[in-house]
This record gives C-alpha cells, structure tokens and sequence, in this order.
C-alpha cells in the first residue's frame, strides 16, 4: 500500500471494524462445541486470558512532528516482502470454522501479503493450499511452513517433510511444546469430536478414523513424547534443508530453581519483573535453539492450550530476546489482537508477530473475506499505530517506543 493514499476502512453491515468485533460475530455463528474448542485455552484460562492483557500494561512513547507521510509497514521474511510483520499461525481444522477452510486462509494471506502456517492437522493437503493462491503465473505468492510435532511415526513425519519441500514451504515450525495434550476442560466436557467430513490429509487420516477418539487419543497416538533436543533438532536437521524454528518452549524445572536463585526472583506483579519471571521460564530454550543451529525460535504457548499458568509470550519475549543477543530470529505469538500489539511486540525486539485465533475468527464470520478483513484491520491499526508514534520504518520501533508505569512511579522507559 502507499504511504499517502487513503486507508481503506473496512465497512460491513455488522460493522467489524476490530478483531473483538469480529470474535463476537464469529463465536455467534459458531455451534458450542466448535466455539469452545476453538475460543478456550486450557484448565483455568489464566494463560489464554493473560496473553492478551499482558500488552496493556506497556505504554507508547510516541515522537511527534515527524513527517509519516511515507510510513512503510513493510519487512521481510525468507527473503520475501511480507506487506507488513504478521503471518497466520498453524492452527488445526480451519474447515471446522469454514467449508473452504485453509485454502481460503491461504488465498486471503496471498491477498494481505502475509505468511501462513500450516498445522499438521490442517483439512486439506498442503499442495492445494499451496496452489489456493498461485500468482497469474501460477508460483503462489506467499511463503508457507509447516507446523510439526515430534512424530512417533517417523515414517510419516518424513512423508510430511518431503511433501512439504516438494510443495516449496520454507521452513519446518516444530512445535515443542505438546508432548501430551494440555489439560483441556471445554473439550472433556463437550466430549469434543470432529465434526463428520472432514478430512485430515498431511496425518493420513481420514474423517472417521479421527471422529472414532478424543483429541487426547488422537495426541497420544500421534505425538512422541520422548521428543528431545539432543535427538530430534539433528534428526530433522539430517532429513532436510529447510529451516527449523522451535515452536513453544518448555518448562525445565531444575534451571527454574537454580534461575531463580541467581535473580533473586520472586513472584511480582508489576512492570518488568513479569516479563522476568517469564523470561527465566524461556531463556533457556531459547540458548538451546541456538546451540542446536535452529534458524529461529517463535515464542509461544500454543494460544494458552497447553500447559495453563505458563506467563503471556509479551512477558517472555524480553528475556528470549535478551538471551539470544542477535544469534537467532524471534517471533511471537499469543493473543495478539490489535495493530497496536504487534507494534508493542516488535518494539520488545520481535522481528514478526502470529496470529492464531483471529483468522478462524475471520473464516467463521466470511471465510475468505473474514480473514482478509481481519488482516487488514491489523494492518491499519499497525500502521495508524506506526504513524501516530513518529515512526516510518518497521526499524524505528524500538524499546524506546514504550514505557511502562512502575508501581507508585512515573512511567518509566524501558
Ligand atoms: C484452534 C487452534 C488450533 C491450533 N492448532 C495448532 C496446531 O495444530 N499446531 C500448533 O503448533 N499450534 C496450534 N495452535 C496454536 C497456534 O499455532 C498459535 O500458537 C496460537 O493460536 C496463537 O495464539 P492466538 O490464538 O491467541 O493468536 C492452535 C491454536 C488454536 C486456537
Ligand atoms: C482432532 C485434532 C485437532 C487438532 C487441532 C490442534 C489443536 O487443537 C492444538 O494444537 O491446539
């Protein structure tokens, strides 16, 4: 989009003009058990809720009388212009949300200018989303990853992987955060199945063989818990050239203790010992990932669905960032819901933010177009946010970009 034209708004009859517009219009349209499965985290919903309040307690320290008539919200990922810092998490069973589902995803990314995960458990092949949205010269126009888990069938796990660099995806996005299912109350209750017809190609399943179990039998089957880093990284690293990101980190409760110690940590509420605390809980994943030559790291708790009490990402950014020191790529992803978030994000030192949630959410309200207008809503609020604070590239945003208020303080610059 150019700097100076006019910024569309996106108008329709309901009127979605944010993502919470668009949460409520889709959860209506939604049966309960798909909305609860889709829209819950797990256990007590602490981490689900806090990954989104979490960004409320920074504040922007916007420049002024600077010249944004040129903003560009533009920056780069697998050496590709992305139109600006998002791309469309892995999340399995879009077409629980809408017929078309990861296809319509894809075409509305293509649309938007933005990556797109996809999960294992997407419901169509990884070639037709690929080719959902071919250029007129029928290259399609996006980047895609595909999201994995440590497989206990190693045979298939190497299937997906070959699929997906025949099909050109550019990086594998290991999710390392799901040895077993996280403890998920909504989907014990509605005793959750799939919905009939739909079909889970990348696993080799098809819609009766998926519909017969819970989601816990499906994890279970599928998912090696005795994934580890000094087996698996070199594993996959030996299997294929495209990059390995880590997706999700893990808990190590020994370093937590001895961490613990050396910060003198104790459990606070307010301004950066949050973010501490949290990045006590990550730092160490993230010097694992780089000692094992992973190309990047997505600081995530899977949208608060596995384990619940694990700090909002916002939190744990800062000390994975400070832990990598420039050695490795950082993205982030975590109830992220406004232009403003992903602004907030970058300014904490990730390169690229995700969004989970809110492209079902666009899917359930319009399929396609949902998702484009869920797209386009954050890159307006991105760029309005990027232009109100006195920044014209997305290297302006910095820390010096946000403030915090400690407790009985002035706010104070990060
Ligand atoms: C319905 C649903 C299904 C998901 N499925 C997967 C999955 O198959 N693999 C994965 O790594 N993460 C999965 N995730 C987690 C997302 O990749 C992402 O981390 C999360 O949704 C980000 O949080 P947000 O929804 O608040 O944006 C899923 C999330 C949701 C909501
Ligand atoms: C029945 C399988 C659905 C898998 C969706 C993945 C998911 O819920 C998650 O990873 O979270």
């Amino acid at each position: 989009m150019s700097g100076g034209a006019p910024i569309p708004v996106p108008v329709s009859g309901d009127r979605i003009l944010c993502i919470p517009d668009l949460q409520k219009a889709a959860s209506q349209k939604l049966p309960t058990s798909a909305r609860e499965f889709y829209n819950s985290g797990s256990t007590d919903q602490i981490t689900i809720n806090e990954n989104s309040t979490a960004f409320s307690k920074y504040r922007l320290r916007p420049r002024v009388l600077v010249d944004v008539s040129k903003a560009d919200t533009s920056t780069a990922l697998f050496g590709r212009r992305l139109e600006f810092p998002l791309g469309v998490s892995p999340a399995g069973m879009h077409a629980m949300a809408h017929p078309d589902g990861e296809k319509a995803t894809s075409r509305a990314c293509a649309k938007a200018g933005v990556a797109m995960g996809i999960s294992s458990y997407a419901n169509y092949p990884i070639a037709d989303i690929r080719s959902a949205c071919l250029s007129s010269s029928g290259i399609p126009q996006i980047d895609h990853v595909i999201q994995l888990y440590t497989m206990k069938d190693r045979a298939m796990q190497l299937r997906i992987i070959r699929e997906a660099e025949a099909r050109g995806c550019k990086a594998i996005f290991l999710t390392a955060d799901s040895p077993v299912l996280g403890v998920r109350y909504n989907e014990w209750r509605n005793d959750f199945r799939t919905p009939e017809g739909l079909e889970f190609p990348i696993i080799e399943r098809d819609t009766e063989m998926i519909r017969k179990v819970t989601h816990d039998d499906t994890f279970t089957a599928f998912n090696d818990d005795t994934h580890n880093w000094a087996r698996d990284i070199p594993w996959l690293k030996s299997v294929t050239g495209m990059e390995i990101w880590i997706k999700g980190s893990h808990y190590f409760p020994g370093l937590h203790r001895f961490l613990q110690k050396l910060f003198c940590y104790a459990p606070r509420r307010e301004g950066l010992a949050t973010a501490i605390s949290a990045c006590i809980l990550t730092a160490e994943d993230t010097l694992m990932a780089i000692e094992t030559g992973c190309h990047g790291i997505i600081v995530s708790n899977h949208g608060g669905r596995q384990l619940d009490g694990v700090p909002a990402t916002i939190d744990a950014l800062p000390e994975c960032v400070a832990a990598a020191a420039g050695r490795i790529r950082i993205h982030v992803d975590g109830g992220i819901r406004s232009g403003t978030d992903i602004f907030k994000a970058l300014a904490l030192g990730a390169e690229c933010c995700w969004v989970g949630r809110p492209a079902i959410w666009g899917l359930a309200y319009d399929g396609q177009a949902g998702v484009e207008i869920m797209l386009e809503t954050l890159r307006i609020e991105f760029k309005r946010c990027m232009q109100l604070t006195g920044c014209n590239s997305v290297k302006d945003i910095t820390l010096a970009c946000l403030g915090v208020y400690r407790v009985d303080g002035p706010l104070a610059r990060l």
